[in-house]
């Protein structure tokens, strides 16, 4: 991959290096946080905030490679989500965590890095799935790494004519064991539930989100949600700005064994609580138009 997809100077705390599967990763290390971009996806693989544990989760069965998403991390999924609303569309979640996004920002203010990414439709004319979503934009992505981890993805219509596209923020964070694990915030809303047998009527959610087995659920949420991790002693916070969707996700044991990039033991120890526009929530743009969808996570102790 050619380095002229770092279209800035580095501030010291930005190291630019081979990662796993020799693809380039910008590395972060201030007092304040450390964390990890893949430039293949614009993928935020790590963040650590000061004095924390890890809060994003990786797979270690994670395939690194062209053409190939990353497990674990922030996958950016744009312009469907899953299989796009007519369920449909391939490869799963858009092409744009395929893609070979660009840097073109990078300051580090007192141990805060911002990293900005910018994907346009020109950089994935030969990617998958384009032929059948062919339109113009400019995807803006500010990735802030401080306190909290900051993920703003914009888009911007540049194709003169009206359209539509989901996306999401698939976080994926690090839990001690997910059968412990609580989501609060998300307390009467309705939702899709995805898991097999499932049916198609929308439930609302009674209290908080608990985990007894593979749980796939699209929620129509523009609120905060806090994963509850009592193994950890400590609370994951999704705020979120631009979002009509929450979605929750674990494998559970038979999907795990299921993906290839997916190691059989780890649905324990990961949930994906994600920010959305999804479904009837897909965001129509006017030509020039943007939207931004923002992210806010932070992590704090818990008895
Ligand atoms: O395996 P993928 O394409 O990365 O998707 C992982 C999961 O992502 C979730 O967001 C979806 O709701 C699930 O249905 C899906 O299985």
């Amino acid at each position: 991959m050619p380095d002229d997809l770092i279209a800035v100077d580095l501030p010291a705390s930005v190291t630019r290096t081979d990662g796993e599967g020799g693809l380039p990763v910008l590395r972060v290390s201030t007092p304040v946080a450390t964390g990890e971009v893949y430039l293949h996806g614009a993928h935020v693989s790590a963040y650590t905030p000061a004095g924390q544990d890890p809060v994003i989760w990786m797979s270690r069965a994670s395939i690194f490679a062209a053409g190939q998403p990353i497990r674990g991390g922030v996958p950016i999924c744009f312009p469907w989500f899953g299989a796009g609303r007519e369920a449909g569309m391939a490869p799963a979640h858009g092409f744009a965590r395929l893609a070979d996004w660009t840097l073109v920002g990078a300051e580090d203010a007192d141990g805060v890095v911002r990293l900005t990414f910018r994907l346009t439709d020109t950089d994935v004319a030969a990617l998958p799935g384009v032929e059948a979503w062919a339109h113009g934009f400019e995807l803006t992505y500010v990735v802030t790494f401080g306190p909290e981890l900051t993920l703003a993805l914009s888009v911007r219509n540049t194709s003169g004519e009206e359209y539509s596209f989901e996306e999401a923020l698939h976080t994926y964070f690090h839990v001690k064991d997910v059968t412990a694990v609580t989501v609060e915030g998300l307390d009467g809303a309705s939702y899709l539930d995805k898991a097999p047998g499932a049916g198609a009527d929308r439930p609302n959610q009674s209290g908080p989100v608990a985990f007894t087995g593979e749980t796939d659920r699209v929620y129509v949420s523009t609120d905060t949600a806090v994963a509850v991790d009592p193994g950890s002693a400590r609370t994951i916070t999704v705020a979120k700005e631009g979002s009509a969707n929450t979605v929750v996700w674990n494998p559970w044991a038979a999907k795990a064994a299921a993906m290839a990039d997916y190691d059989d033991a780890e649905w324990p120890t990961m949930v994906c609580v994600e920010t959305a526009n999804a479904l009837e929530h897909a965001i129509t743009l006017g030509a020039d138009q943007s939207h931004t969808m923002t992210a806010r996570i932070s992590v704090a102790p818990k008895a």
